[in-house]
């Protein structure tokens, strides 16, 4: 039976522009990604991407947007990925390189999603327009993409 593991990401607005790290170290090093990670045992996944927006990024949130969820599935691997994004332009803070990111914004219209995960410019568009999606990736290794289904998401 597959097991699931729950992780967030977060993405961060200002006006025209997202804030991405570009991963320091770990899973995904040398991608530009939104700001996320396990959510714990004794945690909410809300809790946990406050939690891990503050240690990757400096920035406290208290009111996220939910974005979609997207699972991921590897050939070969047990683990389904369930990956939940939240976005918001409510922030506190100021961006600050951790061990983990390095911090940047980008314009909208300069998303560099040749350097990162190849789901990304598939489900960013629904973020961007603030559409809810749902999606599910199958990966071969960590840069093909077998097959996947991505769609329109109701809020509740
Ligand atoms: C699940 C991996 C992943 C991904 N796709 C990977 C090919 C499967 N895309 C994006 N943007 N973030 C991802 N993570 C966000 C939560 C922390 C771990 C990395």
């Amino acid at each position: 039976m597959a097991k699931i593991k729950l992780y967030t990401l977060a993405l961060i607005r200002n006006d025209g522009n997202i804030l991405l790290g570009m991963k320091k170290r770990g899973f995904g090093v040398g991608r530009w990604n939104g700001f996320g990670g396990k959510v714990h045992s004794d945690e909410t996944i809300l809790e946990a991407a406050k939690r891990e927006l503050l240690e990757e990024s400096g920035l406290t949130v208290n009111e996220f947007q939910e974005a979609g969820i997207l699972k991921f599935e590897f050939l070969g691997e047990p683990e389904i990925m369930e990956v939940h994004v939240f976005t918001t332009n409510k922030y506190e803070g100021t961006p600050t390189e951790s061990e983990e990111m390095q911090p940047k914004w980008f314009p909208i219209s300069e998303v560099p999603f040749n350097d990162m995960w190849p789901d990304d410019i598939l489900w960013f568009p629904f973020l961007l327009k603030g559409q809810k999606f749902s999606g599910y990736f199958k990966f071969k290794g960590h840069s093909e993409i077998l097959d996947y289904t991505l769609e329109p998401a109701c809020s509740d």
